[in-house]
Order: structure tokens, then C-alpha cells, then sequence
């Protein structure tokens, strides 16, 4: 139990991370912070904080624990302002879907890596945004990903594996690097494919025809593509080499599938979905 939480971005994830705080309570008081002044007020409304601060030095002021739940592109200036506010002792956390370029953003900031800084990674989430979406059962049997880097305090890292694990989750840690190339090719590429099979598709002619006739496929294979476009952008921008690299991949192996439609090669064809099937089988069951 600790007294004084602040979150700064109080959207989907800040929101259903407090949300299952209170429940879990974890805390006594929830402080938030964002630029969006009526996403602060409805998420006061709804008791998902206690109250809000105008101001992020006012906001963190007296807080045990402040967790970052922006894009990830916001948390350099975010640190910058808390350079000079932010007590030593407080521990800080983040959630973003990106870990190299935040530890950057964080060091950048500070001018400095503070020691009570941990990254993590909730793999939970949705394609909906903002406070309404929030919801406190999001991080239930969910993993989080934490990556400490050298100098990290073990202090640290404890308070904030036990904030996981009051909200439901299993906490492990990964190696930095390891987590974003991991990520780029388990969560970062499908975002991207579904959002340009979308885009793809309704700059067709006939788009609304073919989205009348698309069947549930279409429907599984995209939910995605109504996730935030800010978050996505702020995604590619941050983890662009691991990205690249995951995306050449995958064009090497859409190459190879065209070759074998063109070619008529059903024996190919039926070994590719027959590999796909036993894996995607294997490891949802
Ligand atoms: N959406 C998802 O499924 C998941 C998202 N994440 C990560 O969580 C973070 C937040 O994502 P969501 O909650 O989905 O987004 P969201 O759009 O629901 O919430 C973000 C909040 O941050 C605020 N904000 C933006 N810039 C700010 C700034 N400079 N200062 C203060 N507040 C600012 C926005 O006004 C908004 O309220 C991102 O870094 C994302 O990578 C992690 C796991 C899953
Ligand atoms: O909506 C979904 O299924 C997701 O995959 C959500 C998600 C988006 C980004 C993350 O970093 C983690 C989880």
C-alpha cells in the first residue's frame, strides 16, 4: 500500500491501471495529470482519479509512485518539466509499447538516468483510446514486461512488480533490446499490416462495396486498425530499425507466397497454410 500515485495521461491504459489499483488498493490517493483538461475531469467524474493538477510538478508533488501513460513520443518533454519537481525518492515507471527509445526520451530528459526508474510494458490493451475506454479487469492473467538497465534500483523494481501484480498481471523481466525486437515482430508488425490492408483497401474505388461484403475474416484480421493512429505513429518513429526489419521479413516471405500463386504451385501453397495452421493452433491452445 502506498499513499500518493500520480498518473500522467490519464487515456485507456493510465485509466484501467488506476481503475484496478483502487479496486486492488494498492493506493490511497490517485493524482492525474494530462493535457487534455476534459479527459482530467471526466476521469474525475468517474472516480478513476481523486483528483487532478493543471500543472505536472504540482501534479507529481508528494507522489510515491508516478507512472507514465502518454504516447511515447511526449515523455521526453514530460521528464524535461520534471527535471527540476520530480523528489529522488519517487519511483517512476512508464507503460509504453516502446523501451530503447523511452529509456532515451527518459535520459534525455533528466540529463540523467534516474536510478528510480523502471520501464515497463503492459502486453494488454485494446484498439479503443481514451479514459472512457478504460477498464479495470484489462491487466487480469495479463503479462508485463519490465526492463531494468544497469543501475536500475532493485527497490524500484519491486514496488513496481508488486503494482503489477495488484492489478492482476505476471511480471518478467526482459532484456531491453530483446523486448523491442520481440515486440516489433509479435505486436508492432500486425498493427501495421492491419492498418494498411484497411488503408489499402478503401482507397479502391469501390471501397464501401467491398467493406458491405467483408466477412468476419476481415473483421478479426482488422479490429486493430481502429486502434490510436498518435500511438501508432509515435510507435514506428520510436522502434523504427527493429520495425524495418520485421517488415522486410515479412515482404521476403509475401514475395515468396505471390511467386507461388503466379506459379501455381499448390504444393507450396499447402505446406505455407498447413505450417501456419499447426503454429497459430499450437500456441493458442
Ligand atoms: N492501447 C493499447 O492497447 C496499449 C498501449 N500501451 C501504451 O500506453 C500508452 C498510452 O496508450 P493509451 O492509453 O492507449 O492512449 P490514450 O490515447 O488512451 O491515452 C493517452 C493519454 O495521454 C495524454 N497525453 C498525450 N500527450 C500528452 C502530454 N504531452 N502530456 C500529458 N498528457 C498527454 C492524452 O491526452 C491521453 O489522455 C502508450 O505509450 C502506448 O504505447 C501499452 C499497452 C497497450
Ligand atoms: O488490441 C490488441 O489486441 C493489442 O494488441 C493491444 C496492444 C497494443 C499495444 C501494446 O503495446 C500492447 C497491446
Amino acid at each position: 500500500m502506498i499513499e500518493r500515485l500520480t498518473l500522467i495521461g490519464v487515456g485507456m491504459i493510465g485509466g484501467s491501471l488506476a481503475l484496478a489499483l483502487r479496486q486492488g488498493g494498492f493506493c490511497g490517493e490517485i493524482v492525474g495529470y494530462d493535457r487534455d483538461i476534459q479527459a482530467l475531469q471526466k476521469a474525475l467524474e468517474s472516480g478513476v482519479i481523486d483528483r487532478y493538477a493543471e500543472d505536472p510538478c504540482a501534479a507529481v508533488s508528494g507522489a510515491e509512485v508516478v507512472v507514465l501513460a502518454t504516447p511515447v513520443r511526449a515523455v521526453e518533454a514530460i521528464c524535461r518539466t520534471l527535471r527540476d519537481c520530480l523528489a529522488e525518492e519517487t519511483v517512476l515507471t512508464d507503460v509504453g509499447s516502446v523501451k530503447g527509445d523511452v529509456v532515451r526520451a527518459v535520459v534525455a530528459g533528466f540529463g540523467r538516468l534516474p536510478q528510480n526508474f523502471v520501464p515497463g510494458h503492459p502486453i494488454a490493451g485494446k484498439e479503443r483510446s481514451g479514459i472512457e475506454a478504460a477498464s479495470a479487469d484489462l491487466f487480469v492473467g495479463r503479462r508485463v514486461i519490465l526492463t531494468p538497465v544497469a543501475g536500475t534500483s532493485a527497490q524500484a523494481q519491486r514496488k513496481v512488480r508488486l503494482l503489477w501484480e495488484c492489478a492482476g498481471s505476471v511480471v518478467e523481466d526482459m532484456a531491453l533490446e530483446h523486448h523491442d525486437e520481440v515486440l516489433a515482430a509479435t505486436s508492432h508488425l500486425p498493427h501495421l499490416l492491419a492498418f494498411t490492408l484497411v488503408a489499402s483497401l478503401s482507397r479502391l474505388g469501390e471501397s464501401d462495396e467491398i467493406f458491405r461484403y467483408a466477412a468476419g475474416g476481415f473483421r478479426d484480421f482488422t479490429r486493430i486498425a481502429s486502434s490510436d493512429p498518435i500511438m501508432w505513429r509515435d510507435v514506428c518513429l520510436s522502434n523504427r530499425d527493429a520495425i524495418l526489419n520485421a517488415l522486410n521479413h515479412f515482404e521476403h516471405d509475401l514475395q515468396g507466397l505471390s511467386e507461388a500463386i503466379a506459379a501455381g504451385d499448390g504444393r507450396r501453397l499447402l505446406e505455407l497454410f498447413s505450417n501456419a495452421k499447426r503454429s497459430r493452433d499450437r500456441f493458442c491452445h
